[in-house]
């Protein structure tokens, strides 16, 4: 294999150097370290058997996963006693006599368990300085390869609040000593309140950096996202009107999770960890993901990525606010209160689903890296794929004349106008997700065939149920082996659009317009206040965010935003490190 690799790659350099302590033949090419492993060193002049040895393996090392490169320094060498000490173990190449190195380090990933990432280091004996020189000054000017977009500066924004507050402790400890071991300079800025990185993002000369990076949970995430977002459509001119099309950014987010729940770095990369995330920016790997723009009624709110829901899990965050000294453990707590309350909301949902030859939410594919439907959404440069442009129909007493209108449940009435499918009942739970939502407690997430960057969300519609029900759809969710979607009282859909219009408004739903924007939809300050929200409404929980106001209309965008990220990577299915965040029961059922 290693020979047919060879041939299909130009050979830059080719050495014999010493790796793990026997004779190899070192081929390098663009992108590849190949190592050959020899039998055993001739008696003399240090050239080698080259008969193959059957006990050794050969290796290659893919450049696009190394780290970088450095000379090992060691002490001057002291040839007399190292021949007395050893002599039965000299160097199988050339003794080092001079001061300089002649010994290189390759740091790159090491894959230790299921999606998590460390690093290791490689090390390779030269016959003498020279020959170490001029591999480290070619392997360094190769890592440069300006394809592989490795950043050089960073612009680091850590919540020092969010989850454990441990963000800072977890930048500088694992984080910041890869950043400086890859040479990447990085400006550090330790938020002081809410909206502080939003409010440097707004100013910040963004020129002068390779990147953005989050040390904090899905809420601080959030905001370099809509601070990114909103920056680069005030200066493209682009008004954040309703169904307004945001311009992309080309400076790529990097997440190190620090949060409570950190469901975005946990679809994105299979694992809340922050080394391995480390290691993903230093790589530049790069991946688009969708956005989906948010607005109440006409009015545009915010863009979100993970999750916005009503219902149950809008309480649940409602009532966890008010627990945030309990840490994430209040999230438990408040999910059971708001099981134990067991409430439904009435009103009408609206979506426009995704066409005929895009994907469902149970088609039962896992979207892993480097993934061929997000692949071919980025290159059809989707956008909202509609062809009458149909307008969402709001007003329910307007609602006529439906061209289909059916039964789908004796919860709900089910209508089609202008390419708009309405639902009308009274609902446990909507959720709406433009990823899988990964978490600790959910692996697999609330979609699990949800994909990164296919320009569409997932509808999970949860109609008004018992709670026996409802525990029986919860229970499901973290349970990779069962389908969480297989009740009567769901429905799920894969859409394009989506609207909520509760049956009656809360009475002061047009004050609580939440956001105060400036020119170019630029927010000045403040965020969605909370409002009277009676009984009869629920709120949004937002990407973790509460939006107190029932009536919502969001629009996807595919792969908006560019993150440092790789994807899930699949698991490789015959060994161990198999886990249930990629091997679902879609797999096992093969
Ligand atoms: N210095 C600060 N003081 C108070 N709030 C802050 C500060 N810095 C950031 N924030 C806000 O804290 C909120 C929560 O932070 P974050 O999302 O990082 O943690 P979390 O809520 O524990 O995690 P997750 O969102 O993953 O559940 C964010 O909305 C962010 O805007």
């Amino acid at each position: 294999m290693m020979a047919s690799a060879l041939e299909d790659n130009e050979v830059l350099m080719y050495s014999v150097l010493e790796y793990e302590k026997r004779p190899a033949h070192i081929y390098l090419t663009s992108t590849y370290i190949f190592i050959e492993n020899s039998a055993r060193p001739s008696s003399h002049d240090n050239t080698l058997d080259a008969r193959p040895s059957s006990s050794l393996k050969n290796h290659v090392i893919d450049l696009r996963e190394v780290i970088t490169v450095r000379g090992e320094h060691r002490s001057p060498p002291k040839p007399r006693k190292f021949i007395l000490s050893s002599p039965r173990k000299p160097s199988l190449l050339q003794e080092d006599k001079s001061p300089e190195t002649n010994t290189f380090s390759i740091f790159m990933i090491n894959r230790v368990a299921k999606h998590r990432w460390r690093h290791k280091v490689c090390q390779f004996v030269c016959r003498d300085y020279g020959t170490c020189q001029l591999w480290i000054t070619k392997l360094l000017e190769l890592l440069q390869n300006p394809e592989w977009q490795r950043p050089k500066r960073l612009l680091v924004f850590i919540n020092p609040f969010g989850g454990k507050r441990k963000g800072v402790k977890i930048f500088n400890e694992k984080v910041r000593p890869l950043f400086e071991l890859a040479g990447i300079y990085s400006e550090v800025i330790i938020t002081k309140r809410q909206y502080h990185a939003r409010d440097v993002i707004y100013e910040y000369d963004l020129q002068t950096v390779d990147g953005l990076v989050c040390v904090g949970g899905d809420g601080t995430f959030s905001e370099l996202l809509n601070g990114l977002l909103d920056r680069v459509n005030s200066e493209g001119g682009v008004e954040q009107t309703f169904r307004h099309t945001p311009k992309s950014s080309a400076l790529r987010i990097g997440i190190i999770p620090a949060g409570s729940t950190d469901a975005i770095v946990y679809s994105l990369v299979g694992i809340n960890d922050p080394v391995t995330s480390a290691l993903q920016i230093i790589l530049g790997d790069s991946l688009g993901m969708d956005v989906t723009a948010l607005y109440k009624k006409e009015q545009f709110v915010k863009y979100t990525v993970s999750m916005s829901s009503y219902g149950y899990y809008g309480d649940l965050l409602k009532e966890s606010e008010t627990l945030r000294w309990m840490g994430p453990k209040r999230y438990t707590w408040s999910g059971f209160k708001t099981f134990l309350a067991n409430k439904a909301y009435e009103g009408e949902v609206s979506f426009l689903l995704a066409s005929e030859e895009d994907s469902h939410p149970r088609d039962q594919t896992v979207c892993y890296s480097g993934c061929e439907k997000c692949r071919k959404s980025a290159m059809e440069g989707q956008q909202v794929v509609s062809v009458k442009e149909p307008q969402p129909e709001f007003d329910l007493g307007g609602a006529s004349e439906p061209i289909l209108f059916s039964a789908v449940s004796k919860r709900a009435s089910f209508m089609m106008k202008d390419g708009w499918h309405h639902v009308k009942g009274r609902f446990s739970a909507i959720n709406l997700v433009t990823i899988s939502c990964r978490c600790d407690l959910t692996p697999i997430g609330m979609s699990p065939a949800s994909h990164l960057g296919d320009g569409c969300m997932d509808l999970i519609l949860i109609q008004d149920c018992s709670r026996l029900q409802y525990l029986r759809h919860l229970v499901r969710i973290p349970d990779s082996k069962s389908d969480q979607f297989d009740f009567d009282f769901i429905q799920v859909y894969r859409v394009k659009e989506f609207s909520f219009q509760p049956i009656t408004e809360p009475e002061d739903a047009d004050e609580g317009e939440g956001q105060e924007r400036g020119g170019c939809g630029r927010r000045k300050a403040g965020h969605t206040q909370m409002k009277n929200s009676s009984s009869a409404h629920s709120v949004w929980n937002c990407d973790g965010e509460l939006l107190d106001y029932p009536s919502l209309y969001a629009h996807v965008h595919c792969q908006l935003i560019k993150l440092f990220a790789r994807g899930v990577e699949e698991c490789n299915k015959e060994d161990s490190m198999q886990c249930p965040a990629c091997c679902s029961a879609y797999d096992s059922d093969k």
